[in-house]
């Protein structure tokens, strides 16, 4: 569809003419040749884009006003500024009540389909993050109470205000981006665009293309890169083990130099942008086998940040599950509902190679298929099949106990039962012992004598 831009001026030869231009490049135009005409075609439809003369002869308001009055129903709305010959002053003052730039009389037109170009990608932008920053929920924040969440909090906030760069490792669906994403949100940037590039989603012969942008043999721009559109914000280089060599050392000038060229281009592009990068890859492997510049590694891991899997931080299960019943609940209207204490215990002994967007995906899928009088707690039984192996397993385990002594049936129970709760402790000795109604030394005897390993408690306190 056509892009939609309004033409306000007074003088009708110029009028027409931008018109004129802006029709043969295939845009949709209206013009009007007073504020007031100009307010009725706002009122109409919103365009995408204005071209206002601000010197308007015959009209009620000047364009200024006019302005104002844009910028006040849509504050995205780009507007390109026209100024005569001695009123730079007024241009100048329309770009500080939020004009995106001006142009001269007498001017050429390439150079205003040139700022016409620029001005609707930087709006697509703006309106793109504003629906993200919409869509993630400015509540977002790194939920658990974990030792190692708690840590991660912590880093997050030191690291955000800094500039540096920052390379976030860990399994997937560990968090990795909402660590990149607040980060972005408490940094100086704030303001600022925050891009994701997922580097194994993009073909290797278009990566150049999707990060640097394109210009044709006439030197304009056809595509506006990544790196241009992070200009003043971040750019988090997802998954950046996959990123193909070549585009890896261009990479690395934009880091060294601050800019770069479009692909086709032949001048610079000067660019301010915090890059951060995820892997779920062992970057040193990737060097030794020569996939990944080791010059780059170093010029992107200043900060290290490793975000460990759900199985290293169980504690923070259950309020990831409560946080996400509100969430999920919220956004699409469904019953939040409580997890019974065996469910709960089943989720937190779990293996969840998934990590966070597993448990995210369990906890959706049972409130869309809660039956509706859903008031009461989550049972074992209402877990996905593959959720509640562990337990089924240790169910199933109970058929063979029929052929063996009370005394043999009794060790394999409370062996098995051990060994489920540790490991939905965390392996935290006096928390299961605590859970379990025992004393802590006795049951750092019972584990010895059931030959249960208890050298995993890295949290016990
Ligand atoms: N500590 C946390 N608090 C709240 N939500 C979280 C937390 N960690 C992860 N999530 C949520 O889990 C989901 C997966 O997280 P995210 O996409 O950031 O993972 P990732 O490590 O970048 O994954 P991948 O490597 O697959 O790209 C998201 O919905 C995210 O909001």
């Amino acid at each position: 569809m056509a892009l939609d831009i309004l033409v306000v001026d007074d003088e009708p030869d110029i009028r027409e003419l931008i018109a004129g231009v802006l029709g043969d490049e295939g845009y949709s135009v209206r013009t009007a040749a007073t504020a007031e005409a100009a307010l009725e075609e706002v009122r109409t439809r919103t365009p995408r884009l204005v071209v206002l003369d601000v010197w308007l002869q015959g009209s009620g308001m000047d364009g200024l006003s006019l302005l104002k009055y844009l910028k006040s129903i849509d504050p995205l709305l780009p507007v390109i500024v026209i100024s005569g010959h001695g009123n730079i002053e007024t241009a100048v003052a329309a770009i500080r009540r939020g004009a995106y730039d001006f142009i001269e009389k007498p001017f050429k037109t390439d150079r205003l389909l040139h700022l016409i170009d620029r001005a609707i990608e930087s709006a697509a932008l703006k309106y793109e993050n504003a629906t993200l920053r919409n869509r993630a929920g400015d509540d977002e924040r790194w939920i658990g109470h974990s030792n190692a969440a708690a840590n991660l909090r912590a880093s997050i906030e030191k690291v955000a205000p800094t500039n540096s760069r920052v390379m976030i490792t860990g399994p997937a669906g560990v968090g990795k981006e909402l660590a990149a994403r607040l980060i972005h949100r408490n940094s100086l940037r704030e303001n600022g665009p925050f891009i994701v590039v997922n580097a194994a989603t993009i073909a290797p012969d278009q990566m150049e293309i999707a990060l640097f942008g394109e210009e044709d043999a006439q030197g304009r721009t056809t595509r506006i890169g990544l790196f241009e559109k992070a200009h003043l914000g971040t750019l988090l280089l997802d998954e950046v083990a996959d990123m193909p060599p070549g585009t890896q050392s261009k990479i690395l000038r934009v880091l060294t130099e601050q800019r770069f060229q479009r692909v086709g281009g032949r001048s610079d592009v000067s660019v301010d942008v915090r890059v951060m990068s995820a892997t779920t890859k062992d970057l040193k492997q990737e060097i030794e086998e020569s996939r990944f510049r080791e010059d780059l590694y170093y010029r992107l891991n200043v900060v290290p940040l490793r975000v460990p899997s759900l199985a290293e931080r169980r504690d923070d299960i259950a309020d990831l599950v409560d946080y996400f019943i509100a969430r999920i609940a919220d956004s699409s209207g469904l019953t939040p509902r409580t997890f019974s204490q065996e469910a709960m215990a089943v989720l937190q002994s779990m293996e969840w190679p998934g990590n966070i967007r597993q448990l995210r995906n369990v906890v959706e899928r049972i409130l869309i298929l809660s039956p509706s009088d859903s008031s009461r707690p989550v049972s074992v039984d209402e877990l996905p099949r593959d959720v509640g192996s562990n337990v089924q397993t240790a169910k199933a385990g109970s058929a063979d106990l029929v052929g063996l002594s009370l005394r043999d049936a009794r060790e394999q129970f409370e062996r098995e039962y051990l060994a489920l709760q540790i490991t939905r402790f965390n392996g935290n000795i006096s928390r299961t012992a605590e859970f379990i109604g025992m004393e802590r030394s006795a049951l750092h005897r019972k584990l010895k004598a059931l030959g249960v390993a208890s050298g995993t408690s890295r949290q016990d306190s």
